[in-house]
């Protein structure tokens, strides 16, 4: 099975230098257009495919990303697996801003957004226990490694609506209920990668520590971009790292590249042609 790495990129990541025969593709999906063009090209012998989250220019806010067109035009194009790069605030003294986590459990506060392919007409249920690869996770740790981060494997993000930074007082609630960083756009992101059957992992770096900590400035803007300038490199190296961290292409061993077995709950004569048709990327395997 051939391996393609998508890339998403997210505040102050907007594009990735080093890629050979590198183009921007504009892609149309049934679910809207995705947030920009996606930059195709290589990494040595591996094809990767980069997309700007917020599009570059920053333009989408997280509520309106448009996260089915995002993960629906990956998959069009081949993504096998996606890592999913965010700027995150801090809920503990140990992820400081300039590390990275990888994360690898969520708690989804959003509220306001499309969150399955699925639905009238054809609905699933994948499992979700499991949100993130830990094939993929281990070659994002590599990578890191190799990149010279200060890295943290493992923690719980907790995605907020926004675009509004937390309260003081959901800060300590947040930090309280025993999460490790927050941000705004891995939810819906990682649940709709698994109804597409891609391996995902977040790498989120830290920029603040939100507005729980005594000892620093509730996070703002300025905070954000000052640690993201001050690290991006790092983000860049990490992502030029990760095809030689990736092992040999192959069925996942977590069982992403098939989380669509037995998750579909409509009976076949009762299924919709018209939702059918529009899941023609996201579930062409068992469709
Ligand atoms: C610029 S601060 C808030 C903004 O940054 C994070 O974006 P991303 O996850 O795409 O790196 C956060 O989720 C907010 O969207
Ligand atoms: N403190 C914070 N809250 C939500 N999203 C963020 N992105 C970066 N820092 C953040």
């Amino acid at each position: 099975m051939q391996r393609t790495l998508g890339i998403i990129g997210g505040s102050g990541l907007y594009d990735i230098a080093g890629l050979t025969g590198a183009r921007w593709e504009q892609v149309e999906t049934p679910w809207g257009a995705p947030s920009d063009a996606l930059l195709t090209g290589h990494i040595g012998e591996t094809r990767i495919v980069f997309l700007p989250r917020h599009g570059r220019g920053h333009v989408h806010s997280p509520s309106a990303i448009p996260y089915r067109a995002n993960i629906d035009a990956l998959k069009r194009l081949g993504v096998t697996d996606v890592v999913s790069i965010s700027a995150v605030g801090s809920f503990r003294q140990a992820l400081a801003p300039g590390h990275f986590v990888i994360v690898d459990q969520f708690i989804d506060r959003t509220f306001a957004r499309e969150k399955s392919f699925f639905g009238t007409g054809c609905v699933a249920h994948v499992g979700f226990g499991h949100p993130t690869c830990t094939r993929l996770g281990d070659a994002v740790a590599a990578a890191g490694a190799a990149a010279g981060l200060t890295l943290h494997r493992g923690g719980t993000y907790l995605a907020m609506e926004g675009p509004q930074f937390s309260t003081h007082a959901e800060s300590l609630l947040y930090k309280n209920w025993g999460c490790s960083v927050v941000g705004m756009t891995a939810m819906p992101e990682a649940k709709l990668a698994r109804e597409a059957e891609m391996c995902y992992a977040t790498v989120a770096m830290v920029t603040d520590y939100d507005s729980w900590h005594p000892d620093h400035d509730s996070v703002d803007v300025a905070a954000v971009i000052a640690t993201l300038g001050a690290n991006s490199a790092g983000g860049k190296a990490l992502v030029g790292a990760l095809p030689a961290a990736l092992g040999p292409a192959g069925s996942c061993p977590c069982g992403c590249d098939r989380a669509l077995d037995n998750a579909i709950m409509t009976a076949p004569d009762k299924r919709d042609p018209a939702l059918l048709a529009k899941l023609d990327a996201v579930a062409g395997r068992i469709l």
